[in-house]
């Protein structure tokens, strides 16, 4: 996939936050690509994020477990169709324990609640803290298609420092620890950068979290 010479490495950013470069295989890429399609279909499926200063998200949003809107979590898509969320496939919880157990080595709660986002050329993410659950378990970040510059920061402020990460098809970010409630966002994605034979126009990124609630 990657015609570099030196491979990229896995690497701690933060205390309690690791980037593993590829952590997904093709074959699971195309598998949870295809999940994510079916996700955002509708009932409850992929919708504009409304904040309420009037503002709307660039990354339109489909949620699993728990409906996320700004700022908490519902049953029903109360800011959408008023459908039921979708359910979170114990799959996909696995997934994200193995992902933790792979990183921080902490055997982690179970995950019941995934958010996906998906970003056209244009789309970003201001700096934001996941800040809604009830759980200090690790925030575990899958990514699809395009790459993008991950700006990954500080608990204090929405400011520098920060660490710049190029997350691609595939990767995985894990965040837990002192890093649990770092501010971080996507300043940038890289249109067309995509693996082709994934065949995603975008870019996609599904978060799990445990909601504690
Ligand atoms: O798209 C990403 O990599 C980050 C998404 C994110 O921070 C979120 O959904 O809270
Ligand atoms: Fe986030």
């Amino acid at each position: 996939m990657d015609a570099e010479l030196f491979p990229r490495e896995r690497t701690q950013v933060a205390p309690g936050a690791v980037h593993v470069p590829g952590w997904l295989a093709a074959d699971s890429q195309g598998e949870l690509l295809d999940a994510c399609r079916e996700w955002a279909r509708p009932p409850a499926g992929l919708r504009t994020v409304r904040t309420p200063g009037g503002g709307t998200m660039t990354a339109r949003q489909v949620c699993l477990g728990r409906h996320w809107y700004p700022y908490g979590y519902a049953r029903t898509v109360v800011d959408g169709d008023g459908a039921p969320v979708k359910p979170f496939p114990g799959w996909l919880g696995e997934l994200g324990r193995r992902a933790v157990l792979e990183t921080l080595g902490e055997p982690p709660e179970p995950y019941d609640i995934a958010l996906i986002n998906f970003y056209e050329a244009e789309a970003r993410m201001g700096m934001h803290r996941d800040s809604d659950e009830k759980s200090d378990a690790p925030v575990v970040s899958l990514s699809l298609g395009d790459t993008c510059v991950f700006r990954f920061g500080n608990t204090g402020t929405r400011t520098r420092p920060y660490t710049d990460v190029e997350l691609r098809s595939g990767d995985l970010f894990v965040f837990g620890g002192p890093s649990r409630l770092a501010y971080h966002g996507v300043p940038r994605v890289y249109a067309g950068t995509g693996p082709p034979e994934l065949g995603l126009a975008g870019r996609l990124n599904i978060t799990l979290r445990v909601s504690g609630l």
